[in-house]
């Protein structure tokens, strides 16, 4: 990674690379468990040093939650993914990542607004919002209507000081124990703007705000609006992120020798010498004595797939989710000590999520934005018309003069209609999503779906308010087995896409550390508040107490 500048805000925070060899002054092999963002950042974070790497994803795609894939529809193949992702332009780390594919500037496209629409009629825009803290704030608060005058006298101006005066990682552990909910309650922020600006934010998340932490929270509100100038607007990919992002990354490692394996790891074993050597290199497709994956004296780690095999190695990093890898490490009693193996066994996930893509007869009106955000409107959380951004789909809707729309709803938790006791009740979420579509786009009611693709899934974690010490980080028991993903902690205010690149990313620089080798150099939004939001806090006081008295 480069030392240059990786956005516009001249306060982002370099952390830099701890120094070494260029290169594993013996050779080194390590296998990374699940091709999504925290594996490849992973795995290009390796096989750049030098480390031969086995990646091993069961998908045929990479990506992982962002994956894309083809789909036969009535009108011939077409897209379906994991869902709508936004990529902020503090998400320096997976920026990085990308950078490997190409330009990020090219791959993706900027989205022009994001409004966040409620059913009582209040509509929040981002655009033609400064990006320089506070004034991105100040504006937010003077154009929303969200925000009255006697509302924001309202506001508790102790916690709303915790929402400012950060310090990362501290203020993760000052809210241990506390929920978002809990957190908003406190602040007494003028309900429509709680409603809003906040607990979209959670949902966003997957989590109910009573469910989710304080501290990720706040994190948030910080990455985004008071800690950086990166602004609150975001990019797209071009076109579906196979064919913009994963597949010319999975080239990316194809040319520096990464090995990509199509299976499913079953659990890691611990052995000492006695290699398994000829499974090693028939797996890794070399037969000479020279290969690295050969040398029996050498201890090693022994990743156990799905068919059997077992692929030796001198480093892991597991990045398998947060459903599969609490699973991987159960399966592997050599693996940590007692309180890691309970750690880990204590990963949450959240409700289940669903993703409903609709391919329909006629288009929606030329007006709706790429992506709105919705609140109060059932299991909706957002909806986004594919055709404003996305090349396949702006195709599609062309030769169709139809629309590509997606709908998404999260934390499915059985308050919204749609979950029944066995599970998501799918013929209900989807008659709910589609009433609750045509309250937002009314258009919406006239048209008929000519494809549907809907996905059901409960497969990301719920970070809820246990104590930020006890979550499990990238570093475990074992000096050469490493975790990464965006459910990995992380002391730096990030999360989701950021949190998986940058665990990734960390990974691969531990165990290069661990072989004497030269890491790579990361980026954070600051990780303190870049105001005297105690003294200016301090001084508000002092004026309303002077006013109360007079
Ligand atoms: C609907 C939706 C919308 C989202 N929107 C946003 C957004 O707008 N912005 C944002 O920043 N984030 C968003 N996210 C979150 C984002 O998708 C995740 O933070 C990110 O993709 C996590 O990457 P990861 O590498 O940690 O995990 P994953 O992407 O889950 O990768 C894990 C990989 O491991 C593989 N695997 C599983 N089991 C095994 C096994 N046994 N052996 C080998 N491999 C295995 C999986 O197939 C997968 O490819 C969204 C998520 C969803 C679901």
């Amino acid at each position: 990674m480069t030392v240059e500048q990786p956005g516009r805000d001249p306060l982002a925070r370099r952390l830099p690379a701890a120094p070494g060899a260029p290169f594993p002054p013996v050779p080194r092999t390590a296998t990374v468990v699940g091709g999504g963002i925290a594996g490849l950042a992973a795995a290009f974070g390796l096989a750049e040093r030098g480390v031969r790497v086995r990646l091993i994803e069961p998908a045929a795609e990479l990506g992982g939650r962002v994956r894309s894939w083809k789909v036969e529809s009535e009108s011939g193949a077409v897209t379906m993914s994991r869902g709508f992702h936004a990529f902020f332009r503090q998400y320096y780390n997976l920026r990085a990542l990308l950078s490997r594919a190409g330009d990020p500037h090219e791959l993706l496209v900027p989205v022009d607004d994001y409004p966040v629409l409620s059913s009582n009629g209040d509509r929040d825009s981002f655009a033609a919002i400064p990006r320089t803290p506070p004034w991105n704030f100040i504006s937010f608060v003077a154009r929303s209507r969200t925000f009255s005058l006697a509302g924001l006298s309202r506001v508790d101006l102790d916690a709303a000081l915790s929402l400012l005066d950060v310090d990362f990682p501290r203020t993760f552990r000052d809210h241990d124990g506390v929920s978002a909910a809990e957190f908003l309650d406190r602040l007494r922020f003028p309900d429509r703007a709680r409603h809003l600006a906040l607990e979209v934010f959670a949902r966003s998340f997957f989590a109910d705000p009573r469910e989710f932490s304080a501290g990720e929270l706040i994190a948030m509100f910080h990455s985004y609006f008071l800690g950086s100038a990166e602004g609150l607007l975001f990019d797209v990919p071009r076109d579906d992120f196979d064919r913009t992002l994963w597949g010319p990354l999975g080239a990316a490692l194809e040319r520096l020798g990464v090995e990509r394996i199509t299976a499913e790891v079953q659990r890691v074993e611990c052995e000492s010498g006695d290699v398994d050597a000829a499974a090693n290199r028939a797996a890794a497709g070399t037969d000479g004595e020279g290969s690295p994956f050969a040398d029996p004296a050498r201890r090693e780690w022994r990743v156990v797939l799905d068919d059997g095999s077992r692929l030796a190695a001198d480093g892991v990093v597991l990045a398998a989710g947060p459903a599969a890898t609490p699973r991987i490490v159960a399966a592997s009693p050599d693996l940590g000590d007692s309180v890691w193996r309970r750690r880990m066994s204590d990963v949450r996930l959240a409700p289940p999520f669903a993703v409903w893509r609709i391919w329909t007869d006629a288009p929606v009106e030329a007006a709706r934005p790429a992506f709105l955000g919705t609140a109060g409107f059932g299991p909706l959380d957002n909806v986004t018309v594919l055709e404003r951004y996305e090349e396949g789909a702006r195709r599609w809707a062309e030769a169709h003069d139809g629309s590509v729309l997606e709908l998404h709803a999260y934390a499915l938790d059985g308050t919204n209609g749609a979950v029944g006791a066995d599970g998501v009740d799918r013929e209900a979420l989807r008659s709910a999503l589609r009433e609750e579509l045509g309250r937002v786009y009314p258009e919406t009611r006239r048209l008929s779906i000519v494809h549907e693709e809907l996905l059901v899934e409960r497969d990301c974690a719920l970070v809820g308010t246990e104590p930020w010490d006890e979550r499990p980080e990238v570093t475990t028991p074992e000096s050469t087995v490493k975790l990464a993903g965006d459910w990995v902690r992380s002391a730096l205010p990030i999360a989701l896409m950021e949190r998986a690149a940058t665990t990734g990313w960390t990974a691969a620089n531990e165990l290069l550390r661990e072989w004497g080798v030269a890491g790579h150099d990361l980026w954070s939004v600051p990780t303190r508040a870049r105001h005297d939001w105690p003294g200016a806090a301090r001084r508000i006081k002092r004026k309303l107490r002077r006013g109360t008295r007079s």
